[in-house]
């Protein structure tokens, strides 16, 4: 009989903990083909006197990043990402963007060769030249296995509660799909399996920065037709960005909900949009905003904003993409942010 298959979540924050909650119950439920035990890498802190990796392990709830959700009890905390990759045969990857070069590193040449990646991570990497990787490129690249994406219209908390949404899985090597579906699916977390993985990660680190363009446009007061305008013309961006960078991109994807579903619920319901609107409404700066309104929890749309810049910048294509590239000097202190309508009045969308 083949052995059972082993899952480690490497990552611990909002959707860490959400994710491991489902993969937790499913490998209970399918003890064929799963392992029943489920290690969850936690990067270690104190809170309220105690290690975070007792407290899950005791009291089966992360309380820093997913408080009052119950976690089953064969997901184990574990502080040392090794000990928790070892011998996995599925790795989960959902952690801050700017956090997986290091965290790979650590891993480098003590993963298991046969196993296989999933990130659930949304952002890029800046690569020597001028360009971007995708996270998933990190991951392949340091760690020699291959890596799937996992991405959709999913705010942690509501995930955690049950509450009904759909999912997109982008992979390339089609005869893992079935087994990430298996190990990911639930009644209220509906999955649609594509290969079309670039255009799945390309969508769920770019949706980020529409969302603090979001966030701008309700922190000037506009309502909500302004932010439908701000999602429109973002997703334009979003799909010029695929047609140009990644010519291979298919545009049905875009309808999954790695796409338009994950804009429009970042742009209602994310902590891009919520931290946006108070740096317009406080003009307090947007790392100070993070670490007062998220208790730990990271954005990843500035970073990306950054990231999407630094390529365009080097390619000169800044104005081919003039709301990435406002959000990205705002963000910075570059422009300020009464500015926002003037780009999204001037788009070339209407010229
Ligand atoms: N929270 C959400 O609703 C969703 C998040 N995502 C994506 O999933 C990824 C992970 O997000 P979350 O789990 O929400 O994380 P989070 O935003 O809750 O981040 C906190 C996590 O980062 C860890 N951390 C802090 N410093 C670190 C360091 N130096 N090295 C390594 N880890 C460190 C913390 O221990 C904690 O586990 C992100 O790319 C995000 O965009 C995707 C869908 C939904
Ligand atoms: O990616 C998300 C929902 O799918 C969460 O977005 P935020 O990081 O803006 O909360």
């Amino acid at each position: 009989m083949a052995s059972k298959k082993k899952v480690c979540v490497v990552g611990s924050g909002n959707w860490g903990s959400a994710i491991a909650k489902i993969v937790g119950n499913n490998v209970l439920a399918q003890t064929d083909p799963f392992d029943t035990e489920v290690r969850m890498w936690v990067f270690e802190e104190t809170v309220e006197g105690r290690k975070l990796t007792e407290i899950i392990n005791n009291d089966h709830v992360n309380v820093k990043y997913l408080p009052g959700i119950q976690l089953p009890k064969n997901v184990v905390a574990i502080p040392d990402v090794k000990d928790a990759a070892e011998n996995a045969d599925i790795l989960i990857f959902v952690l801050p963007h700017q956090f997986v070069r290091g965290v790979c590193k650590q891993l480098d040449g003590k993963v298991n060769p046969g196993a296989i990646a999933v990130s659930l991570i949304k952002g890029f990497d800046v690569a020597d030249g001028g360009g971007i990787l995708l996270i998933s490129d990190v991951i392949r690249e340091m760690l020699k296995i291959p890596c799937a994406a996992l991405m959709g219209a999913n705010i942690a908390n509501e995930v955690a509660k049950e509450n009904y949404c759909e999912a997109t899985i982008g992979i390339k090597v089609k005869e893992h799909g079935p087994l990430l579906k298996d190990l990911f699916q639930t009644d209220y977390f509906r999955i649609v399996v594509c290969d079309d993985e670039t255009t799945v990660e390309v969508c769920g680190a770019l949706k980020n920065i529409v969302a603090v363009g979001a966030g701008f446009a309700d922190g000037l007061g506009y309502g909500d037709n302004t932010k439908a305008a701000v999602i429109r013309l973002g997703l334009m961006e979003m799909i010029k960005f695929c047609e140009v960078f990644y010519p291979e991109s298919n545009q049905s994807t875009f309808l999954e909900s790695c796409g338009v579903a994950d804009l429009v619920t970042t742009c209602y319901g994310g902590r891009n949009r919520k931290v946006a609107e108070a740096f317009v409404k406080t003009g307090k700066s947007i790392e100070a905003l993070e670490a007062e309104m998220l208790n730990g929890q990271k954005l990843q749309g500035p970073p990306t904003a950054y990231e999407v810049n630094y390529m365009l910048k080097n390619k000169k294509m800044e104005d081919r993409f003039p709301l990435f590239t406002a959000i990205h000097n705002i963000c910075k202190g570059n422009l300020e942010v009464q500015k926002f309508m003037d780009c999204l009045k001037n788009h070339p969308e209407h010229m």
